[in-house]
């Protein structure tokens, strides 16, 4: 992924109206019963150049509340960086349960493994460095990974989004939750294409041809909730 810098549009001041409103949620209702670990793992990123790519804490706390929901066990992450969404996910799972984690890039997982490791968690990773597509193929040849996994956080290329949600319906069970990440593209979705900064220009296109498609598919139950840059929640119905 490349560096969009200073074009960056913070997603959170920016859907919510307001830097206030989205610090006083994260003052009176996430960071007061954020894990150690995830504060840890965040202060370790927090200089990175791409520290902007980190999951907003309150998406992740939703993100919890759903694994917990639907007791999830053998998760999938496509979109790693520095972990933040994973050590909340393993931190959330049984003591035998599993991720299996997705990410080009394996320098920037390595920034957060040593937090992971601390934490007496990466027994339940497995991370894989690769392009996602591949993997999740790959996943697919073999039968009994098919309808056997219960979550999936998808937080990567917005161009293959949809090619995600393809592969991942066959490797998600019936009533799995797939989490798609950043799905109101920092609020762009809903500007003129001239007032987006050319590099941001493709990805929104992408997510709006995204969230039309997910409308129409009658495989799942959607909502796209306005926390952090805009997450879509399906439940696979059948
Ligand atoms: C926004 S970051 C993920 C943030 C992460 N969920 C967290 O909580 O910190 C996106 C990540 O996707 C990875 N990525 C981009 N394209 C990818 C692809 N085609 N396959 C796998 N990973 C990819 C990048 O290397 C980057 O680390
Ligand atoms: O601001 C962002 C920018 C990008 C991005 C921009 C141009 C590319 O060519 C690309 O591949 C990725 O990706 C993000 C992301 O994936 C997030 O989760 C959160 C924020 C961003």
């Amino acid at each position: 992924m490349e560096n969009t810098g200073k074009e960056v549009i913070r997603p959170n001041a920016v859907l919510l109206q307001s830097e206030d409103l989205y610090k006083y949620i994260l003052e009176t209702s996430v960071y007061p019963r954020e894990p150690k670990p995830l504060k840890e793992l965040r202060d370790a990123t927090a200089n990175h150049p791409l520290a902007f790519f980190g999951t907003l804490p309150d998406t992740g706390q939703f993100m919890a509340m759903l694994l917990k929901l639907v007791n999830a066990k053998k998760t999938i992450e496509v979109g790693v960086f520095t972990g933040y969404s994973l050590l909340l996910t393993a931190l959330t799972i049984p003591d035998d349960g599993k991720i299996t984690a997705i990410d080009v890039n394996r320098k920037s997982y390595e920034i957060g493994l040593p937090v992971i490791q601390k934490a007496g968690v990466e027994h339940k990773i497995n991370f894989i460095e690769s392009q996602a597509l591949p993997i999740l193929d790959q996943l697919l040849e073999n039968k009994e990974n098919e309808g056997s996994f219960d979550f999936a956080f998808v937080d990567a290329d917005k161009d293959n989004y949809w090619n995600y949600h393809e592969r991942l319906m066959k490797l998600c069970k019936v009533g799995g939750i797939i989490i798609y990440d950043n799905t109101l593209w920092g609020g762009t979705v809903v500007w003129p294409e001239e007032s987006v900064p050319k590099p941001k220009r493709p990805q929104r296109l992408s997510t709006i041809k995204f969230n039309e498609s997910m409308a129409a598919d009658p495989r799942v139950d959607i909502s796209l909730a306005p926390l952090g840059d805009g997450i879509k929640i399906c439940r696979r119905i059948n």
